[in-house]
């Protein structure tokens, strides 16, 4: 009994230690150095006047004038900066956001802490409210964030769909009055560095309400419950603003498929989920408080949260292509001083993949070559630069490399699934693009039905041949033995339809009025026939689908060369190549 009664005096004091100690040590870090802006941070470098430069991977960093005082600046992350630095006889010391010893002392002190907390709140747990919340979660609404949507260049569509939700947001009792189900959750996807964060941050100036940001990985914690404790605070808090918008970026952490996850049983992701779920259908439609959620795929994210009255719309935000991409230069380059010969179109053109984060980079890296060499403007010959400064980083990441065979290849692929669309007349198309998205490694062409209630016998053929025409185009062009793994979904379309057709809708005489499905059910069929006669139906038409580009080969060249010179098409520039 009394060993007990003195932990109980102790640890309170011993918390109380701790904290002041943190304090002390946040307080000393966070002391305030006056900031200047990036530029003028290069300019000092350039004059000399900088003796040192202290980089971590936070969002400002510190350095050190002539004179001994400590500035910050911005931290522009850049793969190259320190060799800049170390070219104008910069000391470079790079450390984690604190020193050494006191990253080591904040460890200790902050693991102690935890060990004091778990202590006291297991003990606690039975006694709601006690004095320590392991669930409150660090987050601030950012009443103006700065960004508008004059700050997103290209993604046209995207951007669209995302003002569509300010209106809602600023009056929503003009569609409760019609009782308008209006979407609460938002699913922006799309590959890094896009603009999603961008968008979000835009909706909430642009509806003049408070922004809070969230990252999935923030929920995800060892301790059961603190993470859907984190979820309620989080929506506490946005309610007591009134309107608002959320964004969790990746929302994968929380989200993702059972079946996809490592720790698949884990009860503490599915409560984090739960939680989230149930506190998105607990507000109104009316409230104007919306949830905008980030991910890199779609496709990963458990269904439960894609359901109507969750995050039930969807919004792709797609690498820019080389219009999109030339908007994005401009954007960047629009302050800076420019040479004449700086050809911001002919950049765009050799900028195939970039994400407009990298973009910004690119522009970014050019400015500091400019800079370096006291240069009066930013020539082409600094972004020539600055690119392959760029591409060898992305090189050494073995990612985003693009080559121009591959670009070819997808051209003529998609091209031949335009082609034989058109010609078949069996579907519209909207766009084909070589730019790859989420929904697949190479380009994408996006058909659209024609409306119907029944499909005929013909439009499925004519849509298997659509779907095969990618692969012919690629062996009519580059040869037999030159086909690649980029027809994979269209084969695996291809044989779903065809496997329908002879199965369940009875659509050949060979395997007759039959519902094999049936059949199946009940006794023991031999597949071999159905296979049989899908194999010599499919080889049929792809020899169809073969002849019928080959006596359109001028009209593919022409659709090909069109796509790689602007990367993505859309209807109406299709017709005008075709007629
Ligand atoms: N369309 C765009 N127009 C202008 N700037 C862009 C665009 N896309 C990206 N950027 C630049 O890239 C930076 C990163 O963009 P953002 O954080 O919005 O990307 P994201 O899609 O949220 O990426 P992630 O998936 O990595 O979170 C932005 O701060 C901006 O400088
Ligand atoms: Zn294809």
């Amino acid at each position: 009994m009394n060993r007990l009664k003195n932990k109980n005096i102790l640890i309170p004091i011993l918390l109380l230690v701790f904290v002041l100690i943190i304090a002390f040590f946040s307080f000393k870090n966070s002391r305030p150095h006056s900031e200047i802006m990036y530029k003028d941070f290069i300019e000092e470098v350039q004059k000399g006047n900088v003796t040192d430069v202290y980089i971590t991977n936070r969002e400002a960093m510190e350095f050190k004038l002539k004179d001994g005082s400590i500035l910050t600046t911005e931290n522009p992350r850049s793969l190259n900066l320190k060799e800049t630095l170390l070219l104008n006889g910069v000391k470079v010391h790079e450390r984690s956001a604190s020193s050494k010893a006191e990253t080591i002392i904040l460890i200790i002190i902050a693991s102690s802490l935890v060990s004091a907390l778990i202590y006291l709140t297991t003990k606690n747990s039975k006694s709601k409210g006690g004095a320590f919340k392991l669930s409150s979660i660090e987050v601030d609404a950012v009443t103006d964030t700065g960004i508008t949507f004059e700050n997103i260049a290209g993604n046209e569509e995207a951007k669209e769909s995302i003002k569509e939700l300010v209106d809602f947001i600023k009056t929503p009792e003009k569609y409760a009055k019609f009782k308008a189900r209006m979407p609460r959750g938002v699913i922006l996807y799309g590959p890094p560095g896009t603009g999603k964060t961008l968008m979000a941050k835009a909706l909430a100036t642009e509806a003049n309400v408070p922004f809070f940001a969230v990252n999935g990985s923030d929920f995800v914690q060892i301790y059961v419950g603190v993470g859907a404790g984190r979820i309620r605070d989080l929506f506490k808090k946005a309610k007591e603003k009134g309107k608002a918008v959320i964004f969790i970026d990746e929302i994968d952490a929380i989200g993702k498929k059972r079946s996809m996850r490592a720790d698949s049983g884990s009860d503490e992701r599915d409560q984090t989920l739960n939680a989230l779920l149930s506190e998105m259908s607990g507000f109104k439609s009316s409230d104007g408080i919306v949830v905008i959620a980030a991910t890199n795929r779609l496709d990963i994210l458990d269904e439960a949260l894609l359901r109507p009255g969750r995050f039930d719309r969807h919004i792709e935000v797609n690498l820019p292509d080389v219009k999109d991409r030339q908007r994005i230069l401009e954007l960047y380059l629009k302050d800076k001083p420019l040479a004449d010969d700086v050809d911001i179109s002919k950049i765009a053109k050799s900028t195939v993949y970039f994400s407009g984060a990298k973009l910004e980079n690119l522009v970014n890296e050019a400015s500091i070559l400019a800079a370096k060499e006291n240069s009066e403007y930013i020539t082409m010959k600094h972004l020539d630069k600055a690119l392959s400064i760029v591409i060898a980083g992305a090189e050494k990441k073995n990612k985003d490399v693009f080559s121009e065979t591959d670009r070819k290849i997808t051209a003529y692929h998609e091209a031949g699934h335009a082609l034989v669309a058109k010609l078949t007349n069996s579907s519209s198309i909207r766009k084909i693009t070589i730019i790859p998205s989420t929904k697949g490694a190479g380009g994408y062409t996006l058909t659209v039905p024609k409306d119907a209630n029944y499909q005929t016998k013909k439009m499925l053929l004519d849509t298997i041949k659509v779907y095969l025409a990618g692969r012919a185009a690629e062996e009519v062009i580059f040869g037999k033995d030159n086909i690649t793994t980029g027809a994979s979904n269209d084969i695996q379309r291809v044989t779903e339809i065809i496997i329908s057709m002879i199965k369940d809708y009875g659509m050949f005489e060979t395997s007759g009025l039959l519902s094999y499905s049936v059949i199946q059910e009940n006794s023991y069929i031999d597949m071999k026939h159905i296979v049989d006669t899908a194999n010599s139906i499919v080889k049929t038409l792809y020899e169809e689908v073969m002849d019928l580009i080959n006596n359109n080969l001028d009209k593919l060249h022409r659709l090909a060369n069109e796509l790689l010179e602007k990367e993505t098409i859309y209807e109406e520039e299709i017709d005008s190549i075709l007629s």
